[in-house]
């Protein structure tokens, strides 16, 4: 494709995604990429990351161009990114050529916007804040509350790539032979820093089509991930419950610490996120799991009471911590998303209390960075339920670094740690 035949399937995905708001922009660009199959890797990716880069400056980019007086239209914000970041090698009258697959030719008042942004800077010194940062206006206090001085910093590494993980399947190999593995197929990886069983790829590399993948040597995974698995320490012989537990990326975490001995459940109120697990359990050799769909007033749930070794909640939550996937969450995030987040929270984790066995170990997890989910969330749990105290056991051997867990909890962000945002808090039912 030519710069400007791709400049124009990106205000093409940005249509898209305006057409469906509250659908997430990587479902919206699957969709849009499924249905045009002539698009090749190399130009998907490209226009991928353009649209990615305008999702990022999004905020940014609505104030210049209001300020200019023009309408935001995803043509709008294209020709903004242009002029404001200036990475093309062609002028923006030579991309809107009008010519076959290009954008149409610039109008008069869309000159006006390009002659207006040219030589201007992406950030200026009369932004608000919340514009500047990229937040929703009423969001920066809660950030703000969560990360003092450190706010702009943590943000600004929120909205860098996301980095692409793997885990080593040790049900199935080792990680150095994974990473052997995966060189031979020209996966280049590195290992990760904190947890034990993590490949870092270098770059974006058609992971899930080598062979290493589908034989389930590795599953892609966040390392922050892979440490919430490895703070629950289920053993071998434990009975394990992954009470949200989607299409089971933890499950497939914790089967592996079990060396497929003992049991563990993987719950969820989706049926297709359970669903999901189905192929991902088989690839991954999982033996020791078994899936249950929750539904109101579970008799399954109520038989099992007080049941359970370990019990994770892998809590719904607003997602904070992966910004750096989904930059459109930043944008849509509502104060009344967060209220009743919290309100299901600790709906939740009440539920979930209840099947854990006296002296077993509760796990409360979410990928937000904020306090009110994840800190406030377990004192107000605790105080409920004076039954159950934070703990800090030991480094698990070969599972997570020391140093990691504070008082129980562990907090992982993109600046602190390169991961993803996460939070996890392990409470011990007495005795
Ligand atoms: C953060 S996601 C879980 C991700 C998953 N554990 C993983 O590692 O891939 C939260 C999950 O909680 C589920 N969920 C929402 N409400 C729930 C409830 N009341 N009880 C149990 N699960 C619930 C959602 O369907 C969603 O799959």
């Amino acid at each position: 494709m030519t710069p400007s035949a791709r400049l124009s399937a990106t205000i093409d995905l940005l249509s898209a995604m305006e057409a469906t708001p509250y659908r997430p922009a990587d479902a919206v660009a699957n969709s849009f990429f499924r249905e045009r199959r002539y698009i090749g890797g190399g130009d998907r990716r490209a226009i991928s990351a353009r649209v990615w880069d305008i999702l990022r400056h999004w905020r940014r980019l609505c104030w210049w161009i209001e300020r200019a007086g023009a309408p935001v239209t995803p043509r709008s914000l294209t020709l903004a990114m242009v002029v404001l970041a200036r990475q093309d090698r062609m002028t923006p009258e030579e991309l809107f050529s009008g010519e076959r697959y290009a954008p149409t030719r610039l109008s008069a008042r869309e000159s006006e916007l390009c002659n207006f942004l040219r030589e201007q800077p992406l950030d200026h010194p009369e932004m608000p804040r919340p514009v500047r940062l990229e937040v929703p206006d009423w969001l920066l206090a809660h950030l703000d509350n969560a990360f003092g001085d450190q706010t702009e910093a943590e943000l600004a590494a929120m909205g860098g790539e996301a980095t692409l993980d793997l885990r080593a399947n040790l049900l199935k190999t080792t990680r150095e032979a994974a990473r052997a593995a995966l060189g031979e197929e020209g996966i280049v990886t590195r290992e990760t820093a904190l947890s034990p069983w993590g490949l870092r790829v270098a770059g974006r590399q058609p992971v899930t089509s080598t062979a290493a993948f589908r034989a389930g040597l590795v599953e892609i995974q966040d390392e922050g991930s892979q440490l919430i698995a490895a703070v629950v320490g289920a053993e071998p012989g434990m009975r394990v419950l992954d009470y949200c537990a989607g299409a089971a990326g933890k499950t497939l975490a914790m089967a592996m610490t079990m060396n497929n001995r003992g049991h563990i459940v993987a719950c969820d109120v989706s049926e297709p996120r359970l669903e999901g697990a189905v192929r991902r359990l088989r690839r991954a050799g999982v033996h020791n799991a078994e899936r249950h769909l929750l539904v109101p007033g579970d008799k399954w749930a109520r038989r099992r009471a007080g049941s359970f070794d370990r019990v994770l909640v892998d809590a719904p939550c607003t997602g904070t911590g992966t910004w750096r996937r989904n930059p459109d969450a930043r944008l849509r995030l509502r104060e009344s998303d967060l209220r009743e987040l919290m309100e299901k929270q600790a709906d939740i984790l009440d539920r979930a209390a209840k099947l854990l066995r006296p002296g077993g170990r509760l796990v409360y997890a979410t990928c937000s960075i904020l306090p009110e989910e994840n800190q406030n969330q377990i004192a107000a749990f605790v105080q409920r339920n004076p039954e159950f105290r934070m703990v800090t056991p030991p480094a698990v051997e070969g599972g997570m670094p020391a140093g990691l867990l504070v008082d129980g909890k562990m907090s992982l962000s993109p600046l602190r740690n390169g991961t993803d945002g996460f939070f996890a808090a392990i409470m011990e039912r007495a005795a």
